[in-house]
């Protein structure tokens, strides 16, 4: 290795770009939180107008939204002061914002001050910080983080939806379960995708459950026909004691949440329930790289740090895989554009 000059210019700029990561982050957090977006759909407008509608410091606005739109985000027009919506702005004022907001979050700010702290002890320290038990007790403590979590979930599913369907076929399946399934999104997409599928059941933890059946059930019935309704079925329990009978039974972004020892326990629970006929699909990061740029081994750390879990590379997923008893049958790296989800691994019994 070529040891570079200390005053490589190139290289501390490189530095300095990781040091200062906590820049872009906190403002992109501010006009999402202000939904400074929202005043731009109408055409280009001045910083000082949106700032007096939202009642703050004309100047400092300006140069906030000037040092996003640096990083592409809106785009500053030639009169002083006066910016427009471009692509990524315009992503700020849809759905899916809930993503960005969930990870931009001051609770997950706040937490990530103390990674020192899990480093050290080997053992999620994140929320514990901050006052919480665990990502799982924020859902009764906090329920406008909850909302946000909940919904950023939703949008994942939601974007990642058309390539996971084109990507995997349900249709040799008669019962398939989602296990933590959240709204319930992608178990009722199977169902008006594969006609065949006699039953899809959403299953999750009782509070989100309940919740779904009061805040979902008129969406859904907008939404989707009669012939998905009449198919589909809402489960409340625990996945780590008993889950549902399924042919099919689908984890998506669960593993990642737990340590290995949670993990096993959770498919030793699963396999309990399998036929030799049936699958375990999971859709979760596979890490493949060294060395390059990649979202999953930063997830990886946000996980480690806030809720004991791990993204896994392929030999991490043989090993949990083997200890529970099961095999994979295939392995599958979708596309690491995909955030969150880029890999897809099929289980059977021995
Ligand atoms: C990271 S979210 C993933 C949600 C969804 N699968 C997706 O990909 O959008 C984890 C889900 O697991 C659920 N969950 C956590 N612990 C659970 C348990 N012990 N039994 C069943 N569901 C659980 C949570 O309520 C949450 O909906």
């Amino acid at each position: 290795m070529e040891l570079p000059h200390l005053n490589d210019l190139e290289v501390q700029k490189e530095i300095m770009d990781v040091a200062n990561g906590y820049w872009k982050s906190r403002a992109l957090q501010y006009v999402i939180e202000n939904n400074v977006a929202h005043h731009l759909v109408n055409g280009p407008k001045s910083s000082f107008t949106i700032a007096k509608e939202i009642g703050v410091n004309p100047d400092f606005l300006y140069r906030t939204m000037r040092a996003l739109s640096c990083l592409g985000i809106f785009k500053e027009e030639e009169d002083y002061g006066v910016f427009s919506q471009n692509r990524k702005s315009y992503f700020l004022t849809q759905d899916g914002v809930n993503g960005f907001a969930h990870i931009s979050n001051s609770i997950y700010y706040q937490a990530w001050g103390s990674l020192g702290e899990s480093i050290k002890h080997g053992e999620a320290r994140g929320l514990q910080s901050i006052g919480y038990d665990g990502l799982w007790d924020i859902d009764k403590r906090n329920p406008e983080f909850h909302e946000i979590f909940m919904n950023a979930m939703s949008n994942f599913t939601n974007q990642l939806m058309p390539y996971l369907l084109k990507e995997t076929d349900f249709s040799c399946f008669d019962i398939v379960c989602d296990l933590g399934g959240s709204h319930g999104l992608f178990v009722l997409n199977i169902l008006k995708q594969f006609p065949t599928v006699k039953k899809g059941i959403n299953f999750d933890l009782p509070l989100v459950i309940s919740q779904n059946k009061q805040l979902l059930t008129e969406s859904r019935e907008s939404e989707f026909e009669n012939n998905v309704l009449s198919r589909f079925q809402e489960e409340p329990g625990n996945f780590f004691q008993q889950v549902p009978e399924a042919d099919c039974f689908i984890m998506k972004m669960i593993f990642h949440d737990w340590k290995d020892k949670e993990s096993i326990q959770i498919l030793k629970s699963i396999s309990k329930k399998m036929k030799p006929t049936s699958r375990i699909m999971i859709f979760d990061s596979v890490i493949n790289v060294k060395n390059e740029p990649n979202y999953h081994v930063w997830l990886d750390l946000h996980m480690m740090h806030i809720a004991n879990g791990r993204e896994r590379s392929t030999s991490e997923w043989e090993n949990i895989v083997e200890k529970a008893g099961l095999k994979i049958e295939s392995l599958s790296i979708f596309s690491e554009k995909y955030t969150r989800t880029n890999g897809r691994i099929v289980l059977r019994t021995i």
